[in-house]
C-alpha cells in the first residue's frame, strides 16, 4: 500500500461541486463515484447529472435526502446518467425531464465495501474513489488540517452525509512530528469550504463513521 494516492492526479476526479440550499449530498457522492469508475474504466472523465437523480430518483428523497446505494440502483433502472451540461443543477425538486437518448454512462450494479480502513485503501487504488456516508458533525467548524474529533462529538453510528474519498496520505505535524494517516474527501459545499472544497478526515480508527457506509457503483 503506497504512503498516499490521489485520484485527483489520474484525471477520475471533476473539480469542485456545490449543492447549495438542497440536502442532494448523496446525489453528489453518487456521482462522484460514477465519474470515477466510468473515467478509469473508459479513460474518459464527464462531469454527470445530480439534479437527474434529484428528480427522477423516486427511492430517494430529493432535496430532502437520499443514499448512494439507492442511486445506483436507479440509475440502472433509469436506464443511465445524463451529463451535467445536458440535465443540470438547479438545486431543488423539479419535474424529472430525464432523456434516455441522452445518456452519458450506464450502471450495472453496486458493491458495499469492507469497514476495514487498510482494506479500504486498498480497494481505492486498484479501483478508484469510493462513496461515504459520514457524521457531517465536524464539518461545520473545519478549518482545514486533518480532523480527528472525539468519537462522543462525532457519532460513528449517526451518519448524515454522502461525500467521496478520492485519496490518501500521511501529515507530519510540526512541532511534535506526530504522523497522522488521512483520507482525502470531497465535499459538495462549493471551493471555499475548507480545503479548497476537500476535507482530510483522521484514516484509521473509524472517525465519524467514515468507513461504515462505503460503496461503488459498478459500470459495464
Ligand atoms: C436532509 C438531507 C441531508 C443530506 C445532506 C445534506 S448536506 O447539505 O450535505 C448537510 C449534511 C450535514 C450537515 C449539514 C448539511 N443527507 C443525506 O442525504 C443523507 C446522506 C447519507 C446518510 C447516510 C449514509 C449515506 C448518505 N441521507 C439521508 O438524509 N437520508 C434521508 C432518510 C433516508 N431514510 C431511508 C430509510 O427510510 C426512511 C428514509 C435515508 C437517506
Amino acid at each position: 500500500l503506497p504512503t498516499s494516492f490521489d485520484w485527483r492526479e489520474y484525471g477520475a476526479v471533476t473539480p469542485i461541486k456545490n449543492q447549495g440550499m438542497c440536502g442532494s449530498c448523496w446525489a453528489f457522492s453518487t456521482t462522484g463515484n460514477v465519474e470515477g469508475q466510468w473515467a478509469i474504466k473508459h479513460k474518459n472523465l464527464y462531469s454527470l447529472s445530480e439534479q437527474e437523480l434529484v428528480d427522477c430518483d423516486s427511492t430517494d428523497q430529493g432535496c430532502n435526502g437520499g443514499l448512494p446505494e439507492n442511486a445506483y440502483e436507479a440509475i440502472a433502472k433509469l436506464g443511465g446518467l445524463e451529463s451535467e451540461q445536458d440535465y443540470p443543477y438547479d438545486g431543488e425538486d423539479e419535474q424529472c425531464h430525464f432523456n434516455k437518448s441522452m445518456v452519458q454512462v450506464t450502471v450495472n450494479g453496486s458493491l458495499e465495501l469492507p469497514e476495514d480502513e487498510i482494506m479500504l485503501a486498498k480497494w481505492l487504488v486498484k479501483n478508484g474513489p469510493i462513496s461515504i456516508g459520514i457524521n457531517a458533525n465536524a464539518l461545520q467548524f473545519y478549518m482545514g488540517g486533518v480532523s480527528h474529533p472525539f468519537k462522543f462529538l462525532c457519532n460513528p453510528a449517526d451518519l448524515d452525509h454522502g461525500m467521496l474519498i478520492v485519496g490518501f496520505g500521511v501529515h507530519t505535524t510540526k512541532y511534535l512530528h506526530r504522523r497522522q494517516p488521512y483520507w482525502l474527501v470531497k465535499n459538495s459545499w462549493g471551493e471555499d469550504w475548507g480545503e479548497q472544497g476537500y476535507y482530510r478526515v483522521y484514516r484509521g480508527d473509524g472517525t465519524c463513521g467514515v468507513n461504515k457506509m462505503a460503496t461503488s457503483c459498478i459500470v459495464p
